[in-house]
């Protein structure tokens, strides 16, 4: 029996909002749902609206994480793929990227929202419901570990992930989907339909380091504040106009995005704010080296003798994901766990008819595809792995966003990010 230990909620909270995510209504949807529940449980926040790609990215690079007891993103993945590599590029990383991220769905595929409310173990929720679920567990404040896997493309450039790498039918299907965003989650079903009509092989070779049973450590949960939230701080924060800002300067400049706080304030603060909380200079003293990738070689060198080296080149699709859920209603991988140390690589052979492949997305909504007993559907829990598209056209997504297209390699770091959860 794992043991977990009932924690205070989080305090200072930074929600970011991408307005024209999902269907476009992830404000509504914020403003309709979440914003009473989290005023009802004195969760005090700060609301910043994304204006453009990249803007949470640079926000939370700059931040003073000092102010910060967790950072949530209401939107899709792409949003927190943002966050996380944005903690990850700042010289103290190994703090801040300890700082409690939390996820409400405002996407239209909502990943992690999904895997989030499936390990709270509750039963399936979609839209609003598993928006609802999302909130609650935020007013909850329990934090948990995740993994993350770090990835290298062949430019040298270093990306951190949190949720996915796929290359062939589900990136293609990811990314050529966007466009019927406004549908909501069934732009998915939709994606594979047109996919299927125009299914294609890709070659390339994949090569992989399979993961050998450990031993767990106890999973722990840990308080999402850093400083104790006491009964007595909402009131003493709620006599400053931008309460959750307490230290900023007067001279640093307005943040326009700042648009609400719980409380009943209802202002759009244009006072100090979070955009230009930069980090004193005696913060860099906390810089350290980026994480190490034990496990992975050069990309211009053989992988090591212990990995696999799969001898199908021609593929349908290959799909690392870390994660239980590739969309709201896509439970990709019944057993994992948020940091159970896997990558969960699946992989589809050249040779799969139209019929098998969409039955095996349709099994999926029920998490039973690998129980369809299809010979051409493979599936591995790694450490690591390698990609080289041989295939001169095709694409590659990290998180559901488009990275370079050529040879990528990556590698899990057990518990390297700490996640709000049920
Ligand atoms: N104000 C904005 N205007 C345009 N793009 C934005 C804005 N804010 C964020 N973005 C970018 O939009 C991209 C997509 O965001 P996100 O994945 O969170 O939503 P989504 O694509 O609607 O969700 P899903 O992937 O579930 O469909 C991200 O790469 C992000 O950088």
């Amino acid at each position: 029996g794992v043991t977990y230990t009932e924690l205070r909620r989080p305090c200072r909270t930074m929600i970011l909002v991408n307005p024209h995510s999902g269907r476009g209504q992830a404000l509504q949807l914020f403003t309709g749902h979440i914003r009473a529940m989290l005023t009802e449980a004195s969760v005090p926040y700060t609301l910043v609206i994304t204006e453009h790609q990249n803007h949470a990215r640079e926000l939370v690079r700059n931040a003073d994480l000092t102010q910060w007891d967790a950072l949530v993103i209401m939107s899709g993945d792409g949003l927190l793929f943002e966050v996380i590599n944005g903690l990850m590029e700042r010289e103290d990383w190994q703090q801040a990227i300890q700082t409690p991220l939390g996820m409400l769905p405002g996407g239209s595929g909502n990943a992690l929202a999904a895997s989030i409310h499936h390990y709270s173990q509750s039963p399936p929720a979609w839209n609003e419901e598993l928006l609802l679920s999302c909130g609650f567990m935020l007013c909850k404040g329990l934090v948990g570990p995740l993994d993350l896997v770090s990835v290298h493309l062949a430019s040298s450039q270093r990306l951190f992930s949190f949720l996915s790498l796929a290359w062939g039918f589900v990136a293609d299907v990811d990314i050529e989907s966007e466009k019927y965003r406004h549908v909501g989650a069934i732009r998915f079903l939709m994606g594979t339909l047109v996919r299927l009509a125009s299914l294609r092989v890709y070659q390339g070779r994949l090569a992989y380091l399979p993961a050998k049973e450990v031993p767990k450590p106890p999973n722990e949960r840990v308080k999402a504040t850093r400083p104790p939230f006491t009964p007595q701080q909402p009131s003493l924060c709620s006599s400053l106009p931008c309460h959750l800002v307490p230290r900023a300067s007067p001279k640093q400049s307005s943040l326009k995005n700042c648009v609400d706080t719980n409380l009943n304030q209802n202002s759009i603060t244009n006072s100090s704010s979070v955009i230009t909380n930069i980090r004193p200079g005696t913060q860099g003293n906390n810089k350290t080296a980026s994480p190490t990738d034990s496990l992975l070689p050069s990309l211009d060198q053989p992988v090591p003798e212990n990995w696999t080296v799969v001898n199908e080149e021609d593929f349908v699709l290959v799909l690392a994901i870390y994660q239980s859920h590739l969309a709201e209603d896509l439970w990709t991988v019944p057993g994992a766990m948020a940091d159970d140390g896997l990558i969960h690589l699946f992989y589809v052979t050249a040779g799969i008819s139209r019929p098998a492949l969409l039955r095996l997305f349709l099994a999926m909504e029920r998490g039973s595809h690998l129980a369809c007993g299809c010979p051409h559907l493979v599936y591995e829990k790694v450490r690591a792995l390698r990609l080289e598209p041989v295939s001169q056209q095709g694409m590659i997504t990290v998180d559901g966003e488009v990275v370079e297209y050529g040879p990528i390699q990556a590698q899990v770091h057990p518990r390297m990010a700490r996640l709000i959860c049920g």
